[in-house]
Order: C-alpha cells, then sequence, then structure tokens
C-alpha cells in the first residue's frame, strides 16, 4: 500500500492496458482505487486485497463505481504536436515539406503574434486534444514568446499534461516570421524559467530547435548549452523527414557525416530528446539514436499526407530506440491518436509488401507505443503510460455502446474484439470520460 494517500475512486469492471510491446492486458471484474492526488492505489481482483484497502481507507462499497460495459484505458500520449498549425489542420494538403512550409505553415504560425488569435486557437486544440482522449501532449508553439506562455496557461487550465516549446528559428525563415539568435536564446530561456517557476508539475517546457536549416550554429550551441544546464527538460525537433530536407542539411553541413549528426554536433542528443518523423534513417544514424537514448516520434498520418515517406517502424524497434507516435498536426489532419495508431499499422503493413521480412506492425504494438511508448519518450514510464499501481490515474473510460457509437457490438463478440473494433472504429464519441492525474477533465 501507498502510505499517507487518500482513496477517492474506486471503480470496478474491465481495465484494459499495455505492459509489454507485445502483450495487451484484459483485465476483467478488476477494482482499481485513486488517491486524492491522482496516484493509482491498486489494481486488483482479488476480493480479500480489495476490501483491505476499502477497510483501511474507510472507503463504503457502495461508492465503488461499477463501469458495467465500459473499459478504462490510459490516456494517449501524443509526442509531437503543432499547436498553432491546427488552425490548418485538414487544408494545405497538397504540397511536400518544404513548400508546404512556405505556402501554409509559416504564414499561419506568424498569425500568433496577435494574442488573442492565439488564445482562440489555442483554446481549441486543447479541447480538441483532450476530446480525442490525449492526455499528454508535447506541443510546439510559435516563435513568440507571449503566445507560447499563454499555451502553456491554457494547458495548465484545462488539466492536460504538456511539454510546451517557445520554437527557435532564425535562418532560413520568412522576413514576417523570424528571430535574431539573441531574441531567440534569450525568450527560451525566460520561457524556461517562467513555466518552472509557474512549479505545475503537469507542464513542462521543452527546448525546440524548430529543425537543422532553421537554426543557425550559434543558436544550435546554445540550445544545446540550455539543455545542458537543464538536465531534466525536454529537448525536440524535427529529423530526417523528407529528401529535399536531407539534401539541404547535407549542402548546409558538408563535414558532418548525417542528418542526426548535426543535432548530436551540437549537444542535442541525449536520453530527453524527442526526434520527429527520422523516416530516411541510415543504420549509423539509427545507431547513434540509440547509443544517446534519444527517441522517435512517429508520425504515418503526417507522413502519408506530405508524401514524406514510410518510417520502416519494425527497423527502429529492432534499434531498441524510444519510439511513440504523434499526430504532427497539421502535417498530420487528425488530432486523433486512434488515427495515428491506424496509419502506423498500414505504413507498416506497406513496408511489408516490399520487404516481405518485415513484420507488419500489429493493433496491440500500436497500442503500447500510444501509451506506453509515449511514457518512455517523455521520460515518465514511473509515472504514465498504463494503469499499474504507484502511476498517476491518466486514462479514460472508454463507452462501446456510447449513443451514435461509430461501430456495432454483436452478440458473439469477445472483449478482444470490442476492444480491437474501438482501435479500428472508435472514436471521440466513445469517451464516457477523461482523467488527468485523476482529476476529471470537463469537456468544452
Ligand atoms: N511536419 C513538419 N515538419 C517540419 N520541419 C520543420 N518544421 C516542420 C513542421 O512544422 N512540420
Ligand atoms: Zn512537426
Amino acid at each position: 500500500m501507498i502510505s499517507g494517500e487518500k482513496l477517492t475512486k474506486v471503480f470496478k469492471g474491465t481495465i484494459i492496458h499495455s505492459i509489454h510491446i507485445h502483450q495487451v492486458e484484459l483485465l476483467q471484474n478488476h477494482y482499481i482505487g485513486v488517491s486524492d492526488s491522482g496516484v493509482i492505489l491498486f489494481l486488483s481482483d482479488d476480493d480479500k486485497t480489495v476490501q483491505e484497502h476499502l477497510d483501511s481507507h474507510q472507503f463504503q462499497r457502495s461508492d465503488i463505481v461499477d463501469l458495467g460495459r465500459k473499459f478504462i484505458i490510459p490516456g494517449y500520449i501524443d509526442t509531437h504536436a503543432h499547436a498553432p498549425q491546427y488552425h490548418n489542420a485538414g487544408t494545405g494538403t497538397d504540397l511536400p515539406l518544404l513548400k508546404w512550409l512556405e505556402k501554409y505553415t509559416f504564414p499561419v504560425e506568424s498569425k500568433f503574434r496577435d494574442l488573442e488569435f492565439a488564445e482562440h486557437v489555442y483554446s481549441k486544440v486543447v479541447d480538441r486534444m483532450l476530446r480525442n482522449g490525449t492526455t499528454t501532449c508535447c506541443y510546439y508553439a510559435t516563435i513568440h514568446l507571449d503566445a507560447s506562455k499563454l499555451l502553456a496557461d491554457i494547458v495548465s487550465r484545462r488539466g492536460q499534461r504538456g511539454f510546451i516549446g517557445k520554437v527557435c528559428m532564425d535562418r532560413h525563415s520568412p522576413d514576417h516570421y523570424i528571430e535574431t539568435t539573441d531574441e531567440s536564446i534569450s525568450n527560451t530561456k525566460e520561457f524556461i524559467r517562467v513555466i518552472l517557476e509557474a512549479n505545475n508539475p503537469l507542464v513542462q517546457p521543452i527546448i525546440t530547435p524548430r529543425f537543422a536549416p532553421s537554426c543557425t550554429n550559434t543558436l544550435m550551441t546554445a540550445l544545446g548549452d540550455l539543455a545542458k544546464q537543464h538536465n531534466k527538460v525536454l529537448i525536440q525537433s524535427h529529423l530526417s523527414e523528407n529528401l529535399d530536407e536531407i539534401q539541404w542539411v547535407k549542402s548546409l553541413y558538408p563535414d558532418i557525416p548525417t542528418y542526426t549528426h548535426v543535432y548530436h554536433h551540437f549537444g542535442l542528443l541525449n536520453e530527453r530528446t524527442i526526434m520527429a518523423h527520422a523516416i530516411h534513417l541510415s543504420e549509423d544514424e539509427l545507431k547513434l539514436l540509440k547509443q544517446t537514448q534519444s527517441s522517435i516520434s512517429h508520425c504515418p498520418v503526417s507522413n502519408f499526407t506530405l508524401t514524406s515517406g514510410n518510417m520502416d517502424i519494425r527497423k527502429v524497434i529492432q534499434h531498441d530506440i524510444k519510439l511513440a507516435l504523434g499526430t504532427d498536426i497539421s502535417g498530420g489532419f487528425s488530432p486523433s491518436i486512434l488515427q495515428v495508431m491506424r496509419d502506423s499499422i498500414k505504413c507498416s503493413n506497406s513496408c511489408s509488401f516490399v520487404d516481405s521480412a518485415h513484420k507488419a506492425l500489429s493493433y496491440e504494438e500500436a497500442f503500447y507505443l500510444a501509451t506506453v511508448g509515449g511514457s518512455k519518450v517523455v521520460n515518465m514510464e514511473h509515472k504514465l503510460g498504463n494503469l499499474l499501481p504507484g502511476k498517476e490515474f491518466d486514462a479514460q473510460i472508454i463507452d462501446p455502446f456510447a449513443p451514435n457509437s461509430p461501430f456495432d457490438v454483436f452478440a458473439g463478440d469477445s472483449l478482444k474484439d470490442i476492444f480491437q473494433k474501438y482501435i479500428f472504429l472508435g472514436d471521440d464519441r466513445n469517451i464516457s470520460q477523461l482523467y488527468v492525474k485523476g482529476t476529471k477533465i470537463n469537456f468544452n
């Protein structure tokens, strides 16, 4: 038992979560108890054990919430999303990365100097992410300090867990959307200071060089130094997404062997680093990511939409690189990690068409990546990812029989069938309740 904690919530019914990449546990007739501080105190189907917990906390059996035909799963972890780009989600899907950045993305991001506009879009994106079951999100904001603070504030007010990055870009960017090197460094320092001082354990800063081409060597060096100084703060960037981008990096750094080595050169690869996309990596680059304990955020919806390519997920898993999923709003058009899970399976299926040795990703593995995988990538596997005792209760109550549910359950369907139908066909209509650290989120 975890001492000193007051038991405030007990649910009885089906709990579904991952322990290992190949294994989803479907636990029926279980009890899960949550403390007032949002920590899971027990998860058990043993009557005697449960009764002892209830007795020691003087918790009345009549206060146990029976889940009925609903089930509890962990909240989803989106390890790569651009909050300002939510404004464009579902549009501008006709261009590859570099043209897409120039035509659609930089123009919309530049509008976030206007705090009223920022408040409007940021409130919508955080609500939309929560509505889709994302309890933790790694957000890129924009270059604007005030709007980035505002995003952190909105995430905090709505009760989501978030890593918020003020984007850094001091070169190769349009005149209307660029910062000086000094501004980028001093505003990043200020942003980190303000977020850390706010002292909300759910909301953390994340160091965010947009990608190597948009940061000068001076800026990259300063961000590497900052990462060393703040040795708990995560780092996020983009890596090897598009062939033209890779060529560009090669021309900028002819003396550095690979794109991945560029980040390493500036001290930006370590166990706190999340690299989005990482599609076209060589063996040496995969080895470097593993050696530095850096992570990959796999963003297949975006990779299909921007025609960036198929990441070979099996290769990444075989290299034992920390791996999770990202929506990459709005390169990816969907805010739903369920959609990302489905596209990760499709991407892997299509890898198997050209490589018969490629074992396609299962839905169980995709679910693991969306939950436990995410927790490892944000270095919070001791607190998040599944519903084991001692972890924090970031959870979704899923109702497969919700009114207007997008799928049907038939008499012969097993629990496993129902869960699989939810993974492939479910959506926000199936989310009955959402919790972050034991606190129920009110949907707007
Ligand atoms: N998908 C994606 N790739 C990028 N590379 C640099 N910036 C971006 C971005 O905003 N989205
Ligand atoms: Zn991105």
